[in-house]
């Protein structure tokens, strides 16, 4: 028998999947680690401990499998977007990871703005946001100008995970894409771009595909994770694109819900011709040729780690969520916004907080905790309101992430959507959409279609009931009013957050 690794960078922890050419699951493996809020808006990760995570799950994977080493034929990767990892002349940080979800830019961002003008949304196609990975080089040239000195070119976080396991530079399209560096249409670092902001075209990577061969693993690597070094690596792509490939959106027509630490709405886009004037974020698929819309909200599972890590600390997150399928939709007049670490789309905010409105004496912890996966939903439904306006048929959605384990949150999903919800076997999407890139580049499957044929297996469907779908209707109508009801509130309450 043989396998292929999937190996997912996620913000809260690295996921290995170990699948064979049916697309069988055989074990999984799992390593959290830290995440650093030195201050407030902050968000950063020591790139060292993504290495050690995953030669550590690795290693848990190749014991609890039993599997020999030599049979696994193809590794590849899906990470969190965006983060910047600066290295210097010998490949080495120069400081800790910014992440994806870190706000402290959006003075580099009206910069970026400025200096570009229309070209940033002609050429990058999306709009500049805090998380994105320019405004945050941008931020260490001005605020940190010894360390930027020492550094000497970048990449982002799976990109650096790969070079450690085999040596080589290199970034896949549909990560690239999330830069601001890149010329979607064209696929080539934009010099336009570049030379606004004086980065020297060395600073970047060579550009491959996300299901690129890239290389083996070397012999340092192989003694780290107990992998051989006959396995061969694929780049990878951008954990949203893979999450999208893992859920076989990889043909127009279907929708991708994804609550991880953040929380993404997503649609295949054939070509680069849609124009959604930067309102939702536009990237290159890790499918060749292809594309893919999103919305995204920031704190979607993280709202709910928070509020779990806060008051219901130790407990399992099933433990917690047990009595919140006796309380009706609409926790009894409660609402939250997840604006918990700021916000993106439609409330492109860095200043944004969170709210719980209409908190009565009758609330139990329960009825928060429905508040909190309802907020988060609503918030995703911004974004398929978005879609809908622009014209797209949302019907029907696969749903992954660590959200996708509860049915509850799966019914709440269809109801607040209105949609047919779609849970796959294994809620792991991203791991799965890598592991997919490793049997295609392997020549198990001629194309990712094909493969996904195979590899993707639903579960179950959740359809929306009329009854609940009409209340939540209205109550989303007051959901969006809070952010322009709290917007002036939090901006003076900003000077308070240390
Ligand atoms: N059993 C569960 N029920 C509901 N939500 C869950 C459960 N387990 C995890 N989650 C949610 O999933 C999130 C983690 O999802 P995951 O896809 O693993 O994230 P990431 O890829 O960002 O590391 C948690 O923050 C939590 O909100
Ligand atoms: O910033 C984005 C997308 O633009 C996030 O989706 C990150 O890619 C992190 O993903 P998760 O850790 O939540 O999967």
């Amino acid at each position: 028998m043989k396998y292929v690794v999937g190996v997912d960078l996620g913000t809260s922890a690295v996921k290995t999947l170990l699948i064979d050419q049916a697309g069988t699951l055989h074990a999984e493996a799992t390593r959290e680690y830290s995440l650093y809020h030195d201050k407030a808006g902050w968000s950063e990760q020591d790139p060292e401990d993504w290495v050690a995570g995953t030669a550590g799950s690795l290693q848990d994977l190749i014991v609890k499998s039993g599997v020999n080493p030599e049979d696994i034929e193809g590794i590849s990767f899906s990470g969190q977007m965006h983060g910047l990892v600066l290295l210097d002349a010998n490949d080495r940080p120069v400081r800790r990871a910014i992440l994806w979800n870190d706000t402290r830019t959006t003075e580099q961002c009206r910069e970026i703005e400025r200096t570009l003008g229309d070209k940033l949304l002609s050429i990058t196609r999306n709009p500049a946001l805090e998380g994105f990975t320019l405004p945050k080089i941008l931020w260490v040239k001005q605020y940190e100008p010894e360390v930027f000195a020492r550094a000497s070119h970048f990449l982002l976080p799976k990109d650096y995970l790969r070079l450690r396991l085999t040596g080589a530079k290199h970034m896949d399209l549909s990560d690239a894409a999330g830069t601001l560096l890149l010329d979607i249409a064209a696929k080539r670092w934009s010099e336009d771009v570049l030379s606004a902001f004086e980065i020297p075209a060395s600073y970047c990577p060579p550009l491959v595909e996300a299901g690129g061969y890239v290389g083996a693993i070397s012999a340092e690597a192989s003694q780290l994770t107990g992998l051989s070094s006959s396995t061969k690596v694929f780049a990878g792509g951008a954990d949203n694109a893979c999450g999208a490939i893992g859920a076989g959106i990889l043909s127009p027509g279907l929708t991708l819900c994804s609550i991880g630490t953040s929380g993404v709405i997503l649609t295949y886009e054939a070509d680069a011709s849609a124009d959604y004037e930067g309102k939702v974020h536009f990237f290159n698929h890790g499918k060749e040729n292809a594309f893919y819309a999103m919305g995204v909200t920031l704190a979607a599972g993280y709202s709910l780690s928070w509020f779990r890590n806060t008051f219901a600390k130790g407990e399992t997150f099933d433990a917690m969520l047990e009595g919140v399928n006796d309380i009706p939709a609409g926790s009894n007049g409660l609402l939250f916004t997840p604006f918990i670490v700021g916000e993106r789309t439609p409330h492109a905010d860095a200043k944004i907080r969170g709210s719980f409105i209409g908190i009565d004496g009758s609330h139990t912890r329960a009825h928060f905790a429905r508040a909190v996966m309802e907020g988060i939903t609503f918030s995703l439904n911004e974004s398929i309101d978005l879609f809908r306006a622009a014209g797209k048929t949302v019907d029907t959605i696969v749903s992954i992430g660590g959200g996708a384990k509860n049915p509850v949150w799966l019914q709440m999903q269809a109801d607040i959507f209105r949609a047919n919800v779609v849970a796959l076997e294994n809620e792991q999407g991203p791991g799965l959409g890598a592991a997919m890139l490793a049997a295609v580049g392997s020549g198990w499957y001629p194309t990712l279609d094909a493969c996904g044929e195979v590899f993707v297996k639903r579960a179950r469907t959740y359809y929306p009931n009329e009854n609940t779908s009409k209340k939540y209707e209205q109550l989303f109508r007051i959901y969006q009013q809070i952010y322009t009801q709290t917007k002036e509130i939090n901006e003076s309450l900003h000077a308070f957050r240390s």
